[in-house]
């Protein structure tokens, strides 16, 4: 599974040209890419190019590895964005936000010139919420009432609680974090817009029609998915 990893994340190097603007995802893939940029930075085999963090965990990464780091509102335009995922379908829509950096990866990658996918073969299922719930990304004063409306949708919802921690996790936000499984997402982009409009919501994990290329580690090597 690590060496899957990797070779996605090398895969995903030859999209880097000098002077990008990158947008760094969240998750144990993509921190082989952070570390895998940074090197080359190191190296001297890439110039002028800047990473655009999407979480800490993603910042911290970067300020260890040497890739050098700027703010989305200190940015004009976000050349490229790489990131993981944890359910692609075959037209490429995603669940992400497992790493609970749902909000600010999709403000990110949605501005993105091209968004870049790195997962494995197992993470790619013939509908969304196959096998994973869609992370929604609430309000804290919201939880209980959002929970009660996702009943409409027949999901399986519940509070995602802390394992280092004490009570429910709280994102970089401040927020609260609901996983809900639902029976089937038919229709990914109709649910993405749909979940967003309940109250209280800030974001959901769905990201539907935004991915431009999925790269899949398997057995037998890297494959690419594009649209
Ligand atoms: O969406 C994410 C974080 O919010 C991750 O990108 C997703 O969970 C995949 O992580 P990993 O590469 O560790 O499997």
């Amino acid at each position: 599974m690590e060496d899957m990893k990797r070779a996605v994340a090398k895969e995903a190097l030859k999209y880097v040209e000098d002077e990008m603007v990158i947008g760094l995802g969240t998750g144990s893939t993509t921190a082989y890419f952070i570390q895998f940029l940074g090197e080359k930075i190191q190296k001297g085999e890439l110039e002028e190019v800047y990473g655009v963090p999407t979480s800490y965990q993603a910042k911290i990464l970067a300020m260890e590895y040497g890739v050098p780091v700027v703010s989305l509102d200190q940015v004009d335009a976000i050349d490229i964005a790489v990131d993981g995922a944890d359910e692609v379908d075959p037209n490429l829509n995603l669940i992400k936000g497992r790493g609970a950096a749902l909000t600010m990866e999709k403000i990110i990658e949605y501005r993105a010139g091209t968004f870049v996918v790195l997962v494995d073969e197992t993470k790619l299922v013939e509908y969304l919420c196959q096998k994973m719930p869609v992370p929604i990304e609430v309000i804290p004063a919201a939880w209980k009432a959002i929970l009660e409306e996702l009943n409409i949708f027949n999901a399986e919802a519940e509070l995602r609680m802390g394992k280092k921690k004490d009570g429910p996790i709280v994102t970089e936000n401040g927020n609260f974090i609901i996983d809900a499984k639902f029976p089937k997402i038919e229709d990914p982009l109709d649910m993405e817009i749909e979940l967003n409009t309940i109250p209280g919501v800030v974001e959901n994990g769905i990201f539907a029609d935004i991915a431009d290329i999925v790269l899949v580690g398997t057995k037998e090597g890297v494959k690419k998915m594009e649209r």
